[in-house]
């Protein structure tokens, strides 16, 4: 297997906070940051593993896996909607026609799947991967879950023998074309470690947080942030043009100050033009809300600005807003009043 040429060589730095002392045992985590130097390498082909499944190749998942094998990893693949297979075979990868075959047939497999149900099925289903996991295997979920829905398709996976990992992830389509994904891991270590030169492939950094929960519950905190900084950006804009001002010069003024975000830099000029080409679905970043006020709701912890966040995005599915991306949940605002 030999690694693509085109991989720019990378430094790996391993900062484990567990050697500081200001960490409470509770809150003690690694974290690997991928950097690029002239005097490392990419990850040995020796060092990864041999085959690699890959399953759901939706958005996120077709560059992932693309990003796979362009690295030289012999991948096999599988996607509900079959066609979505034909560019990554194209380039090389390998077709079983269920997850069971997928699993069956590689050492590490990867599930990139739309929501809770659709990753347990997958996993857990009559032809699902568990059914083809056993001793030596891994099984990696890098969909956005809940914690619940991590630890019973855990469960499915460790009762064959092989070892779990979730793993999801902060970054979107961009990111995950250009191989700068943030995975927020947790499950078995072994298996972090068997994967960590493939998350090094399709990912700039790495977190490995413990038990299998606390990456759902980490990935869900995030996006709980993300989808309410998205509303009341979307509330900014709306209401800058409501007033005479330009919403464009208030995209600008937020740029250079400090509640700037990329995210504000990206989205902010398409919003303004009413474009919303997705990156993100909105539908998943509701997904993500309704999920965040599940966890919030575990530990009895109020979270109003979240609750009232998803029920805005709620208010943009019913206008069929659902497939675009998530920065669509302006439109929600947009309401005519009667004169
Ligand atoms: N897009 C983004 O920016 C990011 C998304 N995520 C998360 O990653 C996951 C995937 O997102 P994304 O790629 O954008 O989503 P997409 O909607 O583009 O892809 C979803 C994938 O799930 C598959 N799927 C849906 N339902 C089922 C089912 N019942 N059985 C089998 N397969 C199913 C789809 O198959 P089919 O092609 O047949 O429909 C497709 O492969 C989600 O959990 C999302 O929250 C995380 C970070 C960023
Ligand atoms: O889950 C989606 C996250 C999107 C992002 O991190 O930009």
């Amino acid at each position: 297997m030999a690694m693509c040429s085109t991989f720019c060589p990378r430094l790996s730095f391993h900062l484990n906070c567990k050697s500081l002392s200001l960490f409470p045992v509770k809150h003690r985590f690694f974290v690997t940051i991928k950097a690029f130097s002239a005097q490392t390498s990419a990850p040995k082909a020796d060092d990864l593993p041999a085959s690699i499944g890959f399953l759901g190749l939706g958005i996120m998942g077709n560059p992932m896996a693309q990003n796979l094998i362009k690295a030289g990893c012999d991948v096999t693949v599988w996607n509900r909607t079959k066609s979505k297979c034909e560019p990554l075979i194209s380039l090389g990868a390998k077709y079983k026609s269920s997850p069971e075959e997928v699993a069956a047939s590689c050492d590490v497999t990867f599930a990139m799947l739309a929501d809770p149900e659709s990753a347990a099925d997958v996993a857990c289903g009559k032809y699902g991967a568990a059914k083809g996991m056993g001793p030596g295997k891994g099984y990696v979920d890098v969909s956005t879950v809940d914690g619940e829905t991590s630890k019973l398709i855990c469960e499915h996976i460790r009762a064959t023998g092989a070892h779990f990992l979730e793993a999801p992830v902060s970054g979107s389509k961009k990111p995950a074309e250009d191989g700068q994904l943030i995975f927020l891991t947790a499950g078995d270590s072994v298996l972090y470690d068997k994967a960590a030169p493939l998350l090094d492939i399709m990912g700039k950094s790495r977190f490995y947080l413990g038990e299998v929960g606390n990456g759902a519950a980490m990935k869900l905190v995030v996006n709980m942030v993300m989808g309410s900084m998205m509303a009341s950006f979307a509330e900014g804009l709306v209401l800058s043009e409501k007033v005479g001002l330009d919403p464009s010069v208030l995209v600008e003024v937020i740029s250079q100050g400090a509640i700037s975000a990329p995210m504000y830099a990206v989205k902010g000029p398409s919003m303004v033009k009413s474009s919303y080409p997705t990156a993100f679905p909105l539908k998943h970043q509701q997904k993500d809300l309704r999920l965040a006020l599940g966890l919030a709701e575990s530990v009895s912890q109020p979270i109003p600005i979240a609750a009232a966040t998803n029920e805005l995005y709620k208010v943009a599915k019913s206008h069929g807003l659902s497939d675009q991306d998530f920065s669509a949940v302006i439109e929600a605002l947009k309401v005519k009043l009667q004169q």
